[in-house]
C-alpha cells in the first residue's frame, strides 16, 4: 500500500516474442495487471518491443521513435492508467544502418519525462559459443539521464551497463535515490552475477536499485535469466521474479536511502586518490585525482 510518503513499485518480468504487436499484447495485459495490484510505477525489461534473430529482421520490423506504434500505445496507457510507465527499452530506428536501444520514462499524463539511449554495447563471446554483436546493430549513447518523479530522483540505464560501477555512482552522485536496470540477461551470465551486481550497485550508491527482466526461452531461440528484482538501498533484495513472465511488487519507502546513507556514508568518502606511477615513486601521481 501506498502512504503519502511511500510508493508502490512493480516490475514487469517479460519474454518478449519476435514481433511488436504480440510483445505490446503482453506488456499492457502485465502492466494493467502490476496497476490492478496497486503500482504507482511500473517498470518493463529491455527491448520490450521484440527480441529478433537476425539484422535483416530487426530491420524489417523497427520504427522510428516518431512513428513507433508500442511507444504510443504505452503512453496512451500511462494516461488512461494515470501511472508512471517505464518502458525499459524499445528497439527503435535511428539510422539506415543503426538501431537504438531506448529507455522510455513516461508520466501520467502520457507525456515522455526522460529517455536514455544505452551506452554499454555487449559485445561478448560467452565460453560455449553464444556470442552477441550489440554494436553491429545499436548505436550506443553517450550521456547518463536522471528525471524526477514525485518520491524522488531516478537514473535510467539498461542491462549490460550494471557491470560500469561509475555510472551508478554518477547518477547517485547527481541525487538520484532509484536505479533502473532493465534488462535481457543471459541465463548463464545471469546465474553468475545476477544477483551480486544488482545488489552491489545498490550498496554503493545506497540507491534502490530496479530491475525488471527478460525471463525465459524466446521464440528467437535465445535463453534469458529472468529473476526480476527490487533491492533497497541496503542491498536487501525486497521483490524477486523467478522464471516466468509476471509481475513483482514491493513499496518503497525513499526514507531508506538516507538511512543507508547515514549508516555507511561512502558516497562522501569517495574521491580520494590518484594512482602513483609505478617508476616514479607512490608520490608521484600519473593520473589525475579520479572519478570515485
Ligand atoms: O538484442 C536483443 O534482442 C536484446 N538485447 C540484449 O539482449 C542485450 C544486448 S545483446 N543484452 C545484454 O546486454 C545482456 C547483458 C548480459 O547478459 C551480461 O552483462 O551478462
Amino acid at each position: 500500500m501506498s502512504t503519502d510518503t511511500t510508493f508502490t513499485t512493480a516490475m514487469v518480468q517479460m519474454r518478449t516474442g519476435l514481433l511488436p504487436e504480440p510483445s505490446l499484447e503482453q506488456g499492457t495485459r502485465l502492466i494493467r495487471e502490476a496497476v490492478a495490484q496497486g503500482a504507482d510505477y511500473v517498470l518493463t525489461p529491455e527491448v520490450s518491443n521484440m527480441m529478433q534473430l537476425n539484422r535483416k529482421a530487426l530491420f524489417e520490423h523497427l520504427a522510428s521513435e516518431e512513428d513507433d506504434k508500442s511507444l504510443k500505445a504505452y503512453r496512451a496507457l500511462a494516461a488512461e492508467l494515470k501511472v508512471h510507465l517505464h518502458i525499459g527499452s524499445l528497439a527503435l530506428r535511428y539510422s539506415p544502418e543503426k538501431a537504438v536501444n531506448r529507455s522510455f520514462l513516461i508520466g501520467p499524463e502520457g507525456n515522455v519525462l526522460a529517455s536514455y539511449d544505452k551506452i554499454h554495447m555487449f559485445d561478448i563471446d560467452l565460453p560455449g559459443g553464444e556470442s552477441y554483436r550489440e554494436s553491429a546493430n545499436y548505436q550506443p549513447g553517450e550521456t547518463a539521464v536522471i528525471s524526477d518523479l514525485p518520491w524522488g530522483r531516478i537514473g535510467l540505464t539498461i542491462c549490460y551497463d550494471v557491470r560500469f560501477p561509475a555510472l551508478y555512482r554518477a547518477l547517485a552522485e547527481a541525487g538520484a535515490s532509484f536505479l533502473t536496470v532493465p534488462s535481457a540477461f543471459t541465463r548463464k551470465t545471469g546465474e553468475a552475477h545476477w544477483h551480486t551486481l544488482l545488489r552491489a550497485r545498490a550498496i554503493e550508491t545506497g540507491c534502490f536499485v530496479f530491475a525488471a527482466a527478460q525471463a525465459g526461452l524466446h521464440e528467437n531461440k535465445r535463453e534469458t535469466f529472468g529473476h526480476s528484482l527490487i533491492v533497497d538501498p541496503w542491498g536487501e533484495i525486497i521483490a524477486e521474479g523467478g522464471g516466468e513472465p509476471g509481475v513483482f511488487l514491493a513499496e518503497i519507502d525513499p526514507a531508506k536511502v538516507e538511512a543507508a546513507r547515514r549508516t555507511i556514508p561512502s558516497l562522501q568518502h569517495g574521491r580520494r586518490f590518484g594512482i602513483a606511477d609505478p617508476k616514479a615513486g607512490p608520490e608521484h601521481l600519473h593520473l589525475v585525482r579520479g572519478s570515485a
